[in-house]
């Protein structure tokens, strides 16, 4: 089965503030397109993913990541994730013929094409599903059946949420890749241990000595 996978992204002055820390206003959104590039690069080399649509107001990542071969949708107007991801996946089922559609985060730096693969392979076991965060708290990727509607439910302890709405827990070994997303520091250097793809690499190279 292929997947399309509908990835979200704030406006980039915006994203990624737990890493005010690790990166200034001057670094950060260049970091956050960088996870996102690096993210919708890996996805686009996956033999799962049919496309990859991007779901932004962002004016610069949307033709950056068109650049890559991305599609990308804008967000209703002040609507947050899940509605925009809900809409993003009723634009591209519509457009897709009720295509396998899934949700993925832009913040997953080091994913490798065959770990997504594994993923989404098992995903289609069910009607709906999810991928837990290396968090253990979080998702990193939601994915619903062709003509199964996506029902995001994204945000602080989203875990248990997709847990409750009767999404099917993937419990896969070995896909760290696709559960590393990056909202921290500690994150970030979990990331780069991993192996982050090259913009990610160029950008953390641009941070302080300490903060890579
Ligand atoms: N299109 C869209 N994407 C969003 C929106 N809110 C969050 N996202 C994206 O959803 C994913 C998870 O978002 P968050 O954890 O809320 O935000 P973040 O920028 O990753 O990190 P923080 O600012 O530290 O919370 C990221 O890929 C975000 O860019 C939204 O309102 N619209
Ligand atoms: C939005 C989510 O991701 P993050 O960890 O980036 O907040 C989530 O896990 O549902």
């Amino acid at each position: 089965m292929q997947w399309t996978l509908v990835v979200p992204l704030k406006p980039l002055p915006q994203a990624k503030s737990r890493l005010a820390d690790t990166a200034d206003d001057g670094l950060r959104p260049g970091l956050a397109l960088a996870f996102a590039q690096d993210t919708v690069a890996a996805a686009l080399g996956c033999p799962a993913v049919r496309d990859v649509v991007v779901v932004t107001n962002d004016a610069l990542a949307a033709r950056e990541l068109a650049a890559l071969g991305a599609g990308t949708v804008p967000d209703l107007p002040r609507a947050g994730l899940n509605a925009a991801l809900a809409h993003a996946a009723t634009v591209v089922g519509a457009a897709r013929r009720a295509a396998s559609v899934a949700a993925l985060n832009a913040d997953l730096p080091a994913l490798r094409p065959s770990e997504l693969a594994r993923v989404l392979d098992a995903a289609a076991e069910f009607p709906r599903s999810f991928l837990a965060d290396s968090a253990g708290l979080g998702t990193t990727l939601l994915a619903a059946s062709r003509g199964r509607e996506l029902r995001p439910q994204f945000g602080v302890g989203s875990r248990a949420r997709h847990r409750a709405s009767g999404a099917v827990e993937l419990t896969l070994d070995a896909v760290d890749s696709v559960r590393q997303d990056v909202d921290t520091g500690g994150d970030l250097r979990a990331a780069l241990a991993l192996g982050v793809g090259p913009r990610t690499a160029a950008a953390a190279a641009r941070l302080p000595a300490g903060q890579q």
